[in-house]
Parts: structure tokens; C-alpha cells; sequence
């Protein structure tokens, strides 16, 4: 564009100054030409022109056809698994690989992952892994990248695996791919053979297959199949049973030995041992995910195998928001004739997806801004509104991470004056933010004006936890409102026409016929989609998308489509996941998507980069308090209930969320060497802490200390007693370490607070699951009690902050109070207050005998830990283990 204007400024000047000869005619002509030329490629470039040329042609209208659309359509089979009683295995599959990156392995996970059915991998020409636990098989389903590798087991392990699988009912899958061409092969042990590399094509699956569920059974995929190895089944016993077969390609090697109507005979591609051999169910796939349709026969297989155990519903919820209803551009935006076609699409789908109903997002700012024709569309969304649902999309389709309360309110109630004026019925209770800003991360004061002016409590957002892979996208609650994850279609602002679509109409059409969109549909109970306004003009690439898929998937499955509004579908969605409503938080400064929809004044430096994690009673605050002596280390501001403790990622503080948590933190800058730090003695023991630390803080150091845990045990006792606890001033420290299964729960929930945080290597594996090893610092509390200035030399290091402060000229022992404490001045030192060292009797001999036998096999876990952690064993654990008490 630049070129165009300053071009046209020196013609006109050209023209002002001087009269034209012929030869500066001819020059400005040939400028006037060249420069045309550049804007017209500018405009075809941008797409500008396409607009106007192409919304003359009529839209396209969807693809797909099949058989069972016809009205001869046959009722399919919908197989119940779920037959077999009393199943003693767990819902859970193991996945044996041939190593952790080979691509057919991995895609069988991302299956697993995206419809959330757990999953151990493991590498296949190892020792098998456990099976059973107490009597429990702990797989349903056995599947093999290769069905090599399962034929080639050794015989220890091979007998090993058909044992459990025909003692607890476990089928086994595998997926054929011979290394060479084989012609007319023995499949090793079974009568069963095989040719393999082929090229196959005209797919179809038995109608009458037992194992179909998801798969409609009848259909047939015409065409030459993707890939040229195929490996198809013939069956030497009655045993086996195909489930889907296929034509050769004419083209394929051994077609002449293989049969000689090539054009008619149909192979197995997949097939099932009845088990009637060995008492043991298989399925095999003559080849990988490459053809579409294995992916929803893994997923039949896999309910099948598992007995129903290991099934995904049938019933599918589909709900279809436009966004940025009247946002669209010029030129981009809805016509009547579009929206007479929306209109029609929704009644026609109505017929298919059960309360079908387009879920319009508008923004009333940009009411009328397009063309006579577009407004004349606006104006009949307008007319129809009471046809379609409509949601809040703001006003001024803001990015509300970047305002505050006051001005996103205001936001809000315009646009809600907006729908007043115009009659527009609002579903109050789902909004939706542009540009995902404000959700994840979240951005508290959108969360209060939603709830202030629309009352919302569901929403949908694709970040959270991040965009991609989009498998890994899940829902969390926050302050009430239930946020749903949301799916992207491929349709954005600027998809507006089928040949523009990413990748063509070939790919926007494969990813109808059983690629990215139609998995999305498949893997996700609940798909939420986004679309926009653009989508609906033009080539309508929205109805056209939808439509397509939507017959696709009644082609080819029997999954039941239906739309419910957002409140109830917010309802089902966590009545499905309801390990889902907690929200995890991440570090926004992790993903650059964040970071762009991340309120500027926050900032990650806001954070802390070490915890103390505990255990209570260990010296923790003493710990702390000689931290805070060096001036590049740098605690929390104080909480107004537990001081110097947050204690955020422990409790009910966790759902405050990530802008509460960092209010406790000063932004020591950007380039300042300072590291901020948190203390909290109740994290140490926490199941979920560990996961929740890591999350955040993947990069944060960790210092835990430990005494010994009899002890410890001891201490936190007394200080219940001191903190006036009644059930601990109710019992003596004996009768809390003995309580038995026939005490009361409150004596009981005691004894468990007083001894748990002593199972030290328990506690630390949990935190080094995710944290690795040199990311953690072991003290020992003994030797922090009775050599705070080594400690904290080795603390320094282990920090790597600069050594600026010597400890011995800081602490000194104070002997009134028997401890280490702050020099203050030449003969002045500050303690820690009589909360800690207090004076109290001794522990009883019974309970100390007690606490030795008890303790002995944690403390013995604790010695291996750490000497396979490289870590000094402390004296008073060397102590215990050699001690016979
Ligand atoms: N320098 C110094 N001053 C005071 N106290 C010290 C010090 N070093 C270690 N200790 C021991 O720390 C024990 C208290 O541990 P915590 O601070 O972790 O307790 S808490 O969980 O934070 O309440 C406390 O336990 P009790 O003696 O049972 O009170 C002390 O033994």
C-alpha cells in the first residue's frame, strides 16, 4: 500500500509543476500502469477482490452420502458390552510398545489421552510389569504396537500374559506389521495366516460384528486405502471371525496367487479370536490409524475387550457458537440469503442432533457497520432472534485482560442494553470472552462483572491448560463459574472460503471425512465449537462444515448427537469429569498464548523461586528466619490468618486463585538478582501439593528438613496441646500413637495428622514424581538446630545466590534460650518467640518403644532414599536403624 500512495503523491506533483512534454506523458502513463498493476495485486494478495467475486457463486452445498442415509436404511447393530459380571480387572489398559517414540505407540496414547481412558506404556521385549493387586487384574485390555512383538514374547512372559488374560477375562489387541512381504505366512502358534504389503481398497465392516458399537456396521469406504502394507487374515479354524474386510488393488503385489477375481473377493483386514483355542479373546488390525476408520474400531475393540468396562457413551453433545456476531468486517459479514440459510441449516439439523440450536454471540457495538446489504442481514438476525440461543460476547468485543472491574462492567451493560433494545432473549448464564482473554489465565475482575451484570456460571475456553495439543484441554471451576474447554473447528475469522480453507478444500473435506474434526466429535463426549460470524457469509463454510460432519457421522457411527444450553451442558460436563472442578494453575510466562492474553501489570516475577515445604515441627522457622537475613532472599508479604505462611497451595487458599497468591509478593524487576520465597510447613505431606507446586513453579528449588520423626511426632503433639486443641489435650501422646481401628474417627483423624508427616521417603517421592532430584535440599534439623552457620553456607550454594552474608557473624547460640538466634547487636539477639523450643516433659519410654517399632520400616525407606539420592544420612537416623529397641 505504501508503494501505491507515495507513487501517487509524485504523479500529481509531476502534473502541478511543470506542463507535460510527450515523453514525461509516456513516463507517467508507464508509472500510472506499473503502479495499477501493484494495487491490483495488492487487493487479489488480501483477498479484497475475492469477496466481491466470489459471493456471487452459491455456496457448496454439503458433502456425504451413504447407504444407511438412504431410505432403505437398516437399523445397526449397537452392541452392550458391558455382559460379563463380576469383572476383577481395573479400567485401565496396558499399552506394549516397541519403544516410547515409535509413531503407532504414540498414536494409540493419543487416543487413550483424548477420551481419557488411563493407560500404562511400557516396553514390550521387557519383563512384564506387575499385573494384579491383591487380587485385582490392574488391565483390562492388553494392546500391542506389533503383533510381533506379542508373538515373539519369550515363553516366560508369553505364558505369563495368556495366564492373567484367561483368568481375568483380558482380551488382547495387536496391530500386524511384518517387517517383509509375506505370502500365505503361518501367524507363529495359530492357525491363522497371513499375506502382507498389500494395497487394498472398497473397505467395509461386518454388519454383524459382536464387537461393533461406535462403528455402523454395512457402510463401505470406496476407494484405495492409504498406505500399501496391509496385512490381511485367513483364518485356518473357527475360531476366528472377521470384522472387516476389503478389495485388493488391482495394483497390489500377490494378486495373481493371492485369487483370481480380484475385482470380487474380500480379505480380512480385521479379525477376532473367539478364544474358543485357549479361552482367550484377540483382535488384530491388518494396519496402523493411517485409514480413518481404525480409530473409532480401536475404540469398539477396546470396549469389547474390556467388557464394556473401557467404553465411551454413545451419546455425544455438540453446541455450535457463532462468535462475533455483528463484528465481522465489510465485505465479510452475513447477508439476508445467509442468514435465511442459518435459519434453514438449524431446522434441518434439528432432525439429526436432538435440540439442535445455533449459539449466537454478539457484540452490539458493531450493529450495522457493513454494507446496505449486510446490515439488511443484521437486521434479520434481529427479525429471526428468537430462533436462535444468543450469549454475550461483550460490547466492544473487548480483550478484557486488559481493563479493569469498572470498565469491563460498563462494557458489559451496553451490551446488555443493546439486547434490551432489540428484544433479544440473552441466555444469562453462558458468556463467552473474545480472544479467550480473561479466562485462563484468569483475569478476576471479568469473573466478577460477568457475575455482577449477566450472572453468568458457564463458560468455554480453549487454553486452559494450554491450546495444544488439544487432546490435553479440560474444564475447571473458578469463583463459581464452570469453564468448559472448547474446541476449534478450522474455521476462523478469515476462513471465509473453501478454497482458502488452510490446506484447500482436499483438507478441510478430510478433516470432515474422518480426520481432525470428526476425531474431535468422536473423542469428546461434550464439543464445544468456535466459529464466527465470517464463517457464515460468503461460501457459508460454516454450514457447509457442520452439515458435512454432522451426516458423516451418521453414516458411519451410531453415536447419538445432541445440544443441550450451557448451563445444563456445564452441568454434564462435570457430572462426567468430576475430577476436573479443581482448577490447576500454571505459569502464565510457560506459553506465549498466555502471555498475550495475560494482564501486562502481572508479572512471573511475582513468584517465588524456593519453597520450604516442611514437615511441621522440623525448624522450619528457625529456617526461615535465617533465611531472611540475606537481602537477595526475600519472603512473602505476611497473611493477616497464617503469618509468615501463605499456605496456598494446600486448602481452600488454592481456589484464591494466582492474582491472590501473588499479591503476597513484591516484583523485585526484571533484572534484579533477588529470590522470592515461601515457607509453609503443611505442604511437606500433602497428596496433592507436589502436583499442584509443579504446575506453577516446574523451575522452583525445594528445601525440606527432617529430625527424627518419633520426635517430630512428639513436638507437633505438644503444640496441639499448647494451641488448646481439645482432642489432644483429651488424650495422652500414647494413647494418640496407639489409637487402633476401634478408636473414635477425631482420635483417629489425630493419630493420623501426628504420625503421616514422618513417612519421610514417602512424602519426598511424591515431590520428586515431579521435581528432579538436585531441585531438592534434604536438611537435616538436628543440624540445623545445633549448626545453623554450616546449614546455611550449604543453603547459600545450594541456592547459588551470592555468599554476601557470613552467618557467623549473624547467629549466635543463645544460651537462656538453648537455640541459635538473630544477632541484633553486640550483646543483643533476637529469638524465635516461646511458640518454638518451648519446655515440655519427656517423652513417655512406652511411646518412644512404640515409635522406634513403628517408624523403623519408614526410616529404613528414608536411608535408601537418600543414599540413592547421593545424600548424607543424618546421625540420629543412623542411630534408629542400628538401635534394637
Ligand atoms: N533456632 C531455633 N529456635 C527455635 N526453635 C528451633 C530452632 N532451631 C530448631 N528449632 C526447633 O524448631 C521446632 C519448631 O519447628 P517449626 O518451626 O518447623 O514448627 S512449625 O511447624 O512452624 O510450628 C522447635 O520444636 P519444639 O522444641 O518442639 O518447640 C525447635 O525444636
Amino acid at each position: 500500500m505504501l508503494s501505491v500512495s507515495h507513487g501517487c503523491t509524485a504523479l500529481v506533483r509531476l502534473f502541478l509543476v511543470r506542463q507535460p512534454t510527450i515523453t514525461k506523458s509516456i513516463a507517467v502513463l508507464l508509472i500510472f500502469c506499473v503502479l495499477s498493476l501493484l494495487g491490483l495485486s495488492y487487493y487479489v494478495s488480501t483477498g479484497v477482490l475475492n469477496v466481491v467475486s466470489k459471493s456471487s457463486s452459491p455456496p457448496p452445498p454439503p458433502i456425504v452420502s451413504c447407504l444407511s442415509l438412504s431410505t432403505d436404511r437398516k437399523p445397526s447393530m449397537v452392541n452392550d458390552h458391558s455382559a460379563m459380571p463380576q469383572l476383577r480387572t481395573v479400567s485401565k489398559v496396558l499399552v506394549l510398545v516397541e519403544t516410547p517414540f515409535t509413531k503407532m505407540g504414540q498414536e494409540v496414547i493419543a487416543i487413550l489421552e483424548a477420551t481419557r481412558i488411563r493407560y500404562k506404556m511400557e516396553i514390550a521385549q521387557k519383563r512384564l510389569p506387575n499385573l494384579t493387586h491383591q487380587d485385582k487384574g490392574r488391565y483390562g485390555v492388553v494392546i500391542f504396537e506389533r503383533l510381533e512383538s506379542y508373538l515373539n514374547m519369550d515363553n516366560w512372559n508369553r505364558q505369563l500374559l495368556d495366564k492373567y488374560c484367561r483368568e481375568y477375562g483380558v482380551g488382547i489387541m495387536a496391530f500386524a506389521h511384518p517387517d517383509e512381504r509375506l505370502f500365505n505366512a503361518q501367524v507363529k502358534d495359530f492357525p491363522l495366516f497371513v499375506h502382507s504389503k498389500l494395497s487394498m481398497r472398497d473397505y467395509r465392516v461386518k454388519t454383524a460384528s459382536p464387537v461393533l458399537r461406535i462403528v455402523r456396521g454395512g457402510e463401505v469406504a470406496r476407494g484405495v486405502m492409504p498406505g500399501d502394507d496391509w496385512t490381511v487374515f485367513v483364518p485356518n479354524h473357527t475360531t476366528y471371525e472377521p470384522i472387516a474386510c476389503a478389495k485388493l488393488n488391482p495394483t497390489s503385489p500377490f494378486v495373481l496367487q493371492i485369487s483370481d477375481d480380484v475385482s470380487e473377493i474380500l480379505h480380512t483386514t480385521i479379525i477376532r479370536d473367539r478364544g474358543e483355542l485357549d479361552g482367550i479373546q484377540r483382535v488384530f488390525f491388518g494396519n496402523s490409524f493411517k485409514f480413518w476408520l481404525h480409530r473409532p474400531l480401536f475404540l469398539d475393540v477396546l470396549s469389547f475387550l474390556s467388557h464394556g468396562k473401557l467404553s465411551i457413551p454413545l451419546e455425544h453433545y455438540i453446541l455450535i457458537d457463532i462468535d462475533d456476531i455483528f463484528v465481522s468486517k465489510p465485505g465479510t459479514r452475513m447477508k439476508p440469503k445467509d442468514v435465511q440459510a442459518l435459519l434453514e441449516t438449524q431446522t434441518h439439523l434439528q432432525q439429526s442432533v436432538d435440540g439442535f440450536h445455533f449459539n449466537l454471540g454478539f457484540s452490539g457495538k458493531y450493529f450495522h457497520h457493513g454494507s446496505e446489504e449486510e446490515n439488511a442481514g443484521d437486521d434479520m438476525l434481529i427479525e429471526s432472534r428468537e430462533h436462535f440461543w444468543w450469549f454475550d460476547h461483550t460490547w466492544s468485543h473487548m480483550q478484557s485482560h486488559q481493563y479493569n472491574i469498572s470498565e469491563i462492567i460498563r462494557d458489559l451493560t451496553l451490551n446488555k442494553e443493546f439486547a434490551k433494545r432489540h428484544g433479544i432473549v440473552v441466555n444469562n448464564s453462558y458468556a463467552v470472552a473474545p480472544h479467550h482473554a480473561g479466562v485462563y489465565p484468569v483475569h478476576e475482575p471479568l469473573y466478577e462483572a460477568w457475575k455482577k451484570i449477566w450472572k453468568v456460571k458457564v463458560t468455554s475456553s480453549e487454553e486452559y491448560p494450554h491450546l495444544n495439543p488439544a487432546r490435553y484441554r479440560r474444564g475447571f471451576m473458578y469463583r463459581g463459574i464452570k469453564v468448559l474447554p472448547r474446541q476449534t473447528c478450522g474455521l476462523f475469522t478469515h476462513t471465509i472460503f473453501i478454497d482458502k480453507f488452510p490446506g484447500g478444500k482436499m483438507k478441510l473435506n478430510q478433516s470432515i471425512r474422518g480426520g481432525e474434526l470428526f476425531r474431535t466429535i468422536l473423542f469428546n463426549p461434550i464439543s464445544i465449537f468456535m466459529t464466527h460470524l465470517s464463517n457464515y457469509g460468503s461460501d457459508r463454510l460454516g454450514l457447509y462444515t457442520f452439515e458435512s460432519v454432522i451426516k458423516f457421522i451418521q453414516c458411519w457411527t451410531n453415536l447419538k448427537l445432541k445440544t443441550v444450553e450451557p448451563l445444563k451442558l456445564g452441568s454434564i460436563y462435570f457430572d462426567m469429569f468430576p475430577g476436573e472442578i479443581d482448577p490447576v494453575w500454571r505459569n502464565p510466562c510457560n506459553d506465549k498464548r498466555h502471555m498475550a492474553i495475560w494482564s501486562a501489570s502481572k508479572s512471573c516475577r511475582r513468584l517465588p523461586n524456593f519453597l520450604v515445604i516442611g514437615p511441621q515441627k522440623t525448624g522450619t522457622t528457625a529456617l526461615y528466619d535465617f533465611l531472611g537475613i540475606h537481602p537477595l532472599l526475600v519472603s512473602n508479604y505476611n497473611s493477616l490468618t497464617t503469618y509468615e505462611e501463605v499456605q496456598f497451595f494446600k486448602g481452600k487458599n488454592y481456589y484464591k486463585g494466582l492474582d491472590w497468591y501473588m499479591k503476597f509478593y513484591p516484583d523485585p524487576g526484571e533484572d534484579s538478582n533477588v529470590m522470592l520465597f515461601e515457607k509453609s510447613a503443611n505442604y511437606f505431606d500433602s497428596e496433592l501439593v507436589p502436583s499442584r507446586a509443579y504446575a506453577l513453579l516446574p523451575n522452583a528449588k525445594l528445601i525440606c528438613t527432617i529430625i527424627d520423626p518419633a520426635k517430630r511426632a512428639y513436638s507437633w503433639y505438644q503444640h496441639q496441646r499448647a494451641h488448646q486443641e481439645i482432642s489432644a489435650l483429651s488424650y495422652t501422646f500414647y494413647e494418640v500413637v496407639t489409637a487402633g481401628d476401634s478408636a473414635t474417627k477425631e482420635l483417629r483423624d489425630l493419630r493420623y495428622r501426628c504420625l503421616n508427616p514422618g513417612h519421610y521417603a514417602y512424602h519426598i517421592e511424591n515431590w520428586l514424581d515431579h521435581y528432579n532430584d538436585e531441585q531438592m535440599l534434604i536438611i537435616d534439623g538436628e543440624k540445623l538446630r545445633l549448626n545453623p552457620i554450616l546449614v546455611m553456607d550449604e543453603v547459600q550454594r545450594f541456592l547459588q545466590v551470592d555468599p554476601v552474608i557470613d552467618y557467623s557473624t549473624k547467629l549466635k547460640y543463645n544460651p537462656k534460650k538453648g537455640f541459635f538466634c538473630q544477632v541484633m547487636g553486640v550483646n543483643h539477639t533476637k529469638c524465635l518467640g516461646k511458640e518454638k523450643g518451648r519446655l515440655y516433659p519427656e517423652m513417655d519410654t512406652q511411646s518412644q518403644l512404640y515409635l522406634a517399632h513403628y517408624y523403623r520400616k519408614h526410616n529404613i525407606a528414608l536411608s535408601k532414599l537418600l543414599t540413592s539420592m547421593g545424600r548424607p544420612i543424618p546421625t540420629w537416623l543412623k542411630e534408629q536403624l542400628t538401635d534394637q529397641k
